[in-house]
């Protein structure tokens, strides 16, 4: 467990120049940690690998960090969970949005894990507040989006499910 701790520090130093979109500018890593933390409270994910990688889940996409970095100070299991809810930042945006909901089904449960709490701080900050720039009509795009992709990580935590089916029964208009 302390391992995570060690996790902590070293996203907050990554993330440490980087806002959220949100109008308060929110610190970045209260995200991840977020995201740890519901995996853990509401999902009663208490494996170590999971938690970690929840909390690291954003640093090669958003920041300077490699793969190789976290096998070094993390280990194999954590890197490679980071890596499956990595998107490839050098595709347009378009391709990486299909690839996240056909790429779903195919990842490991706990990288599934991961995702369906990323989606669920996501969407929840979608309700709270609309990020700097954004539509209506691109936060109504983001939910169904956000449902296909979770759609295809469902069987691995019922609690999670049912929190996401809530989410989308209130904020997704037939
Ligand atoms: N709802 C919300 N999202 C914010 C905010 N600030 C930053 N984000 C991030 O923005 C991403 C979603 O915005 P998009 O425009 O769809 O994606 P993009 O950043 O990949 O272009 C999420 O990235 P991600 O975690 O990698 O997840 P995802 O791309 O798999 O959704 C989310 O974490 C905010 O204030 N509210
Ligand atoms: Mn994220």
């Amino acid at each position: 467990m302390l391992r995570l701790l060690t996790a902590i520090d070293f996203a907050a130093n990554k993330h440490r120049q980087q806002r959220r979109k949100d109008p308060e500018g929110t610190p970045y890593i209260n995200h991840p940690i977020g995201v740890a933390r519901i995996l853990y409270e509401e999902g009663g994910v208490d494996d170590t690998a999971a938690l970690m990688a929840a909390v690291l889940h954003d640093t090669v996409e958003d920041t300077d960090t490699t793969f190789d970095e976290l096998t070094q100070a993390f280990g194999d299991e954590v890197s490679r969970i980071v890596a499956e809810c990595t998107d490839d930042k050098t595709l347009p945006k378009a391709d990486r949005k299909r690839l996240q909901i056909e790429n779903a089904p195919h990842k490991s449960d706990k990288a599934k894990l991961v995702k369906l709490a990323d989606k669920i701080y996501n969407l929840r900050d979608l309700q709270r507040t609309t990020p700097k720039g954004w539509t209506p009509e691109r936060v109504a795009e983001y939910f169904v989006w956000a449902k296909r992709v979770t759609d295809g990580c469902r069987g691995v935590n019922a609690r999670l499910e049912s929190i996401l089916d809530r989410i989308y029964a209130e904020s997704i208009k037939a």
